[in-house]
């Protein structure tokens, strides 16, 4: 997983790296802009062939810029490059300035000239912007953002801090991919900040990976080593019992797909066995549809009530379609009330809104229960949010007060652990904005838990490998197309990659 890191943490990796290889700060700046040209001409081939206007401000991301702009000169092309009028330009940008003839200047008051099309690639703030940028940038930031063209902004959209929120009018460049260096920076990754930044490609540099280790963070980027990481093998002498019972609660009339999608999703995850504890209206249902789940029988016709549990599970999962009739409320208070504290569990749906009228019995949770809810669920959780950076603060200090993991689930899903850590998941595409993605996260969950995995773990490699399926079904059914059963589907082949 890749660490995130405040501003001041990036300056210190990237001296930590100019001092241990012996290179200077112009190296590393050359270094940079390669990496970040070679990566925008993959994905924009056009980059040669095009109107190229690189807009430069007065430190290092503008000295990238100036060092891009010489590149596309030695490649051929023919860029207009603005650098920001300024009396105190950084040493690598001064240095990169003298390298480079036709240099337009760029003053606030004056409008820069724009082809009809092509790109402008934004390099006048980096990490180094050090606060929201005054009402003074709001007309080249329209003007920029009022380009035909393709905006590619290097390491940051300009005018966004990497580390907080941004006031709604403050100016920022509206990009169309940024080019962000070797980690995911915080703000990348807000939803707020979808329209700064729809795409975001990790530049690798070859920063000293012991410096990035040595500093300290509770946030985590996921990647796919994550997930593989804690793939639980099968072995040779396994028998179904080996990888667990898996319980999953919920249904109602009319909402018996919800532990359906489940129940498909969770034995899609590999656990040995599995109960599903539905009204007597989903009984058949469920077992035509699913014919490798076992049924449990609920004295409820249209509702449960009973919640009435046999024997012991290996991890149970509640609240997917279950209404919140009284008779169900009522059992699935005396449920949480007989629960044993070491029991692995899932609250999804109603069993949070549930909980979000009955603030008290929260504490009948076990330890370490993963809380998975969409946002009005959340909300009525947490409480009411203004900001993602507020939307995380109190999601934290939720799962921190009482010792649980709150999924807040999006593009970028974040973990949210009771130690504090927030892992940000890096699959996933807006497809999943479909009915039951979330009942089928749920079922991944529950699956991966039966088999003994620690909540951490089982959220993470559950959160990373449901946006993982729904990329693979993405890729060949398209995100309109793409339905919950799809992300089932796919799972087989989302484990087989995984494996690899
Ligand atoms: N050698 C290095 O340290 C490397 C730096 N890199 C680039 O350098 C960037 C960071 O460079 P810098 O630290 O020079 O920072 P930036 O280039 O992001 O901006 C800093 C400059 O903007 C000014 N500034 C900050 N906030 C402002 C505001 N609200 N209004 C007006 N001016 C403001 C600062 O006084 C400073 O002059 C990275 O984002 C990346 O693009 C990369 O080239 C990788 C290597
Ligand atoms: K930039």
């Amino acid at each position: 997983m890749k660490k995130i890191l405040t501003p001041n943490q990036l300056h210190l990796v990237d001296q930590q790296t100019i001092n241990k290889e012996g290179i200077n700060s112009l190296d590393l700046t050359k270094r940079a802009s390669s990496a970040a040209l070679i990566a925008m001409l993959e994905d924009f081939t056009d980059l040669l062939k095009d109107p190229v206007v690189l807009v430069c401000g007065k430190g290092n991301n503008g000295a990238d810029g100036l060092q891009i702009a010489k590149l596309l000169q030695q490649l051929g092309a023919k860029p207009l490059v603005y650098l920001l009028q300024s009396a105190e330009y950084s040493p690598d940008n001064l240095a990169s300035q003298k390298s480079l003839a036709d240099i337009l200047p760029l003053n606030l008051t004056e409008e820069i000239i724009l082809p009809e099309h092509g790109f402008i690639i934004d390099c006048l703030f980096g990490f180094g912007l050090k606060k929201e940028l005054g009402s003074s940038w709001k007309p080249l930031i329209d003007r920029i953002n009022s380009f035909q063209g393709t905006v590619l902004s290097i390491d940051m959209p300009s005018g966004l801090p990497s580390d907080t929120s941004l006031s709604v009018n403050s100016p920022c460049v509206h990009a169309d991919k940024v080019y962000t260096f070797e980690l995911p920076k915080w703000s990348l990754l807000m939803p707020e900040n979808a329209k700064y930044v729809p795409a975001f490609r990790i530049v690798s540099i070859d920063l000293e990976q012991e410096a990035i280790q040595s500093l300290e963070t509770q946030n985590y980027y996921l990647g796919k080593e994550d997930g593989q990481e804690r793939i639980i093998p099968r072995s040779k002498f396994s028998h179904k019992g080996t990888y667990g019972h898996a319980l999953i609660i919920g249904g109602s009339l009319g909402k018996i797909g919800a532990p359906l999608l489940c129940s498909k999703a969770a034995m899609r995850s590999g656990c040995g066995l599995l109960d599903v504890l539905v009204p007597q209206c989903g009984q058949s249902i469920i077992h035509t549809a699913h014919p490798e789940a076992m049924l449990l029988s609920d004295s409820g016709e249209e509702v449960l009530r009973d919640f009435n549990l046999p024997k012991t599970y290996q991890a149970i999962a509640v609240g997917i379609g279950m209404g919140q009739d009284e008779e169900t409320i009522r059992g699935f208070d005396l449920f949480l009330q007989s629960l044993e504290q070491n029991q692995a569990l899932v609250l999804d749906a109603d069993a949070l809104n549930i909980l979000a009228k009955n603030p008290t019995w929260i504490s009948n949770l076990p330890k370490e229960t993963i809380l998975s809810p969409h946002p009005k669920e959340l909300s009525r959780l947490i409480g009411e949010w203004h900001s993602d950076e507020e939307k995380l603060l109190k999601a934290k200090e939720f799962a921190q007060r009482h010792q649980h993991i709150v999924l807040i689930k999006g593009a970028h899903t974040a973990i949210v652990c009771p130690d504090g850590s927030v892992y940000f998941n890096s699959t996933g595409n807006p497809g999943m904005a479909t009915a039951g993605s979330g009942d089928t996260l749920t079922g991944i969950l529950v699956g991966l838990l039966a088999q003994g995995m620690s909540s951490t773990d089982a959220a993470i490699l559950g959160v990373y490998i449901h946006g993982y399926a729904a990329d693979l079904a993405a890729n060949e059914l398209s995100e309109i197309a793409l339905i919950a059963s799809d992300i089932i589907r796919y799972l087989p082949k989302a484990w087989l990659e995984l494996q690899r």
